[in-house]
């Protein structure tokens, strides 16, 4: 890492720098908080259930807090499912800095973070992703579960330029949670990259904060259309409903740790520059401050914003019929400190790089009133957030 960016008589780097001094094989993430750029492996958690490898994590921390380091961290990329492989460890250098601003961040250099579409292959085709929802709205009438969220992957091949699509995306996204995770012990150099509208939980002292999103709807170029669609949406029963069964779990997830918790009775919108999304910020005082970042995130984790309610059997839908496997996809991601300080996202709105490989994903939250065509347009717009960062939306018209 350069001198510069080391020297500790400064102040702590600008986002934009370190953004700048990212590198394939590094690890940075990004948020209006803080910005961290990692370098390396110190320790590489084994695989285990995801709360022990978290508790492991701690005890390391721990160790090397004693051993004279200042803010040792832990960085990770924890998969949807249980029992998938998750991704834990202690970076050799972190770098903390200033969280990202929109105005610095507006004059990144923004080469292309893509070339040459080549063979794209879509799981599921368009086609059976709606013939999906169809069956999900079948088992909802059925009773089986009131939320399931579904999702596809297109699998393309391209030429990718990681540090420049990391600074298309932090760019176009400055309110986001930009992240690019060095994935290099899976099979030859995988980096996990993307631009997620969604904390699923950060914690500084005794101060915890959720901003689950459900109910959304994709922007329009029209101003007066997209002015239209996010008033519609903000009224909307059907997204209301989606957007409170993710509300109450996200509360009671959290109620048990927390003295004091506040959960608006209104969602508020938010926007991203393809879509527009229901939120609600939930904040609370943790009744016991040694209770880490991590050890909540994993307690909240899968939310219905990505799974569905009632969890289990919606699991076990998404398992019998999404036709891919989504690995790391509507998983967590993000960073936990010594003192359990840390800030985790909800891994979506991202793809898996893998040479000249991409897999992208996207998912719908499906319950009662759902329409397979809409929900088959609101994964093509949430899939453009990285298509566009990497110049193939128009490419890519037609697999949309
Ligand atoms: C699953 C995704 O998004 C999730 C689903 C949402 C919805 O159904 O309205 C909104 C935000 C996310 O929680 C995705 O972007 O792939």
């Amino acid at each position: 890492m350069n001198d510069i960016l080391r020297d500790s008589s400064l102040a702590a780097p600008r986002a934009v720098d370190l953004l700048q001094h990212y590198q394939p094989g590094s690890t940075l993430f990004a948020s209006s908080r803080q910005t961290l750029l990692a370098e390396g492996v110190d320790t590489l958690l084994p695989q285990a259930d995801h709360a022990s490898m978290a508790a492991e994590a701690m005890a390391h921390l721990a160790e090397r807090r004693a051993a004279g380091e200042r803010r040792p961290v832990a960085l990770g990329a924890l998969p949807f499912r249980p029992d998938a492989p998750a991704r834990l460890w202690l970076p050799r250098t972190t770098l903390f800095g200033q969280g990202v601003e929109a105005a610095e961040i507006a004059h990144a250099p923004a080469q292309p973070g893509g070339r040459r579409a080549g063979t794209v292959t879509a799981l599921p085709s368009p086609q059976r992703y709606q013939d999906n929802v169809t069956r999900a709205l079948a088992a909802i009438a059925a009773g089986e579960f009131e939320k399931v969220v579904l999702s596809r992957s297109l699998q393309v091949e391209a030429q990718i330029d990681l540090a420049a699509l990391l600074q298309r995306l932090a760019r176009r996204n400055p309110i986001g949670y930009t992240f690019a995770f060095d994935l290099a012990d899976r099979p030859a150099s995988r980096t996990l990259i993307g631009a997620s509208p969604e904390l699923l939980l950060a914690r500084r002292g005794r101060r915890v904060v959720s901003h689950p999103l459900a109910g959304s709807i994709p922007r329009s170029a029209d101003p007066v259309e997209d002015a239209r669609r996010a008033a519609g949406l903000l009224r909307s029963a059907k997204d209301r409903h989606e957007h409170a069964l993710v509300v109450d779990a996200v509360a009671a997830a959290l109620r048990p740790f927390c003295r004091e918790l506040t959960v608006p009775a209104e969602p508020t919108l938010l926007s991203t520059p393809t879509m527009w999304h229901l939120g609600t910020e939930v904040a609370g005082q943790l009744d016991d401050p040694t209770v880490s970042s991590l050890q909540l995130a994993l307690a909240l984790h899968p939310t219905p914003a990505v799974c569905g309610h009632p969890t289990a059997p919606a699991r076990d839908f998404i398992q019998a019929v999404e036709g891919f496997d989504r690995g790391l996809f509507t998983g967590l991601i993000g960073w936990c400190s010594d003192d359990g300080d840390g800030e985790w996202a909800v891994t979506i709105r991202c793809a898996e790089a893998h040479k000249d490989r991409v897999s992208l994903y996207a998912g719908a939250g499906i319950v009662a009133g759902s329409d397979p065509a809409l929900e088959l347009a609101e994964t093509a717009a949430k899939l453009r957030t990285m298509l566009n960062a990497m110049d193939l939306e128009s490419a890519l018209e037609q697999q949309l």
